[in-house]
């Protein structure tokens, strides 16, 4: 995974939320153990860790696909979304400039941190375009007439907005995936790791309703609960109410609980819900 940059903090957060805490971390350090015995965490830059996995120095790997498609290699097959780190690279050309669409761009010069993005994006548009790799501050570069136009990433726009470029065109939507090798998709110790990442996501935005009902009221109750399977109903001892609980979206959970109160619903506590393991 990461080891700096706006990725790490993120990804060592989404870990320690799935449960494989990292033991004998330490700032700087670049190789730690988690509490399974089987699983280590090898700590590289955002574009090298698909090369690592490709080659087989990780067997997992947790990066932009941005860098996975920039690496280029064929053996790599992407196991999860992780929802975080979401970019887009751009084609951008100054604002001023002659460089309104993808076309005027032929027998001009880009410059980019990803040439072979580039380089497939302009095949694609039947473009011919010069390429020269730069290694940051790509912004910069039509300014200094070291290009005509750049393919960089943005986020919020503020350092496309603030060097007087403009978009042209998309090339790539990334966000941050989980992806393993053709022959590591399949052990089970990867599988393991896939399962508790994606119960992390699968628990965002999901709230856990438990509630007190009058059994004779269960059946309306049962109609108000949206969402996943039925809910659980448990008897309470010494009374004739029930206790049900429900996952519910996060988003639904206002209407929901005015509906079950509205059919007898009481004592209606909602929680966060940690980890879904489906
Ligand atoms: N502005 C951004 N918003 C969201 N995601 C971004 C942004 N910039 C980069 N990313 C994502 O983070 C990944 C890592 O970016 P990068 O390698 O530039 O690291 P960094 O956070 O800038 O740190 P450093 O370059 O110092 O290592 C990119 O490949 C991309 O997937
Ligand atoms: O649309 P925005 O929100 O302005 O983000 C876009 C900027 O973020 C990244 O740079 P970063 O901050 O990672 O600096 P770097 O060049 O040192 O990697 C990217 O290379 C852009 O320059
Ligand atoms: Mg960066």
């Amino acid at each position: 995974m990461p080891n700096k940059g706006r990725l790490h903090e993120p990804s060592v957060e989404l870990l320690e939320r799935a449960g494989l805490h990292v033991v004998d971390g330490a700032d700087r350090k670049l190789h730690a153990e988690t509490v399974d015995p089987d699983v280590t965490i090898l700590f590289a830059r955002a574009a090298d860790i698909p090369e690592y996995v490709s080659d087989g120095a990780a067997d997992v790997g947790i990066t932009g696909l941005d860098q996975v498609a920039e690496a280029r290699r064929e053996n790599l097959v992407e196991l999860l979304d992780l929802e975080f780190g979401s970019c887009k690279l751009v084609l951008a050309a100054p604002e001023d400039g002659d460089i309104a669409t993808v076309g005027d761009l032929d027998g001009g010069r880009v410059a980019t941190e990803f040439p072979n993005v580039t380089r497939e994006f302009l095949d694609e548009q039947g473009v011919d375009a010069e390429i020269t790799e730069v290694s940051g501050a790509t912004e910069l570069t039509p300014h200094v007439d070291i290009a005509d136009a750049i393919v960089d990433i943005t986020s919020t726009g503020t350092t496309l907005r603030m060097n007087r470029l403009s978009v042209v065109a998309d090339v790539l939507e990334s966000s941050v995936r989980l992806f393993a090798r053709e022959d590591t998709r399949d052990h089970e110790k990867v599988r393991q790791v896939e399962t508790a990442l994606g119960s992390v996501l699968a628990a965002d935005g999901k709230r856990y309703l438990m509630m007190n009902t009058p059994a004779d009221a269960l059946d309306e109750v049962k109609e108000v609960l949206p969402g996943m399977g039925g809910p659980t109903v448990m008897d309470i001892a010494g009374s004739d109410d029930v206790a049900v609980h429900a996952v519910v979206d996060d988003s639904e959970v206002f209407e929901t609980i005015n509906a079950l109160k509205d059919v007898g619903a009481s004592d209606v506590l909602v929680t966060e819900i940690e980890r879904l393991v489906e």
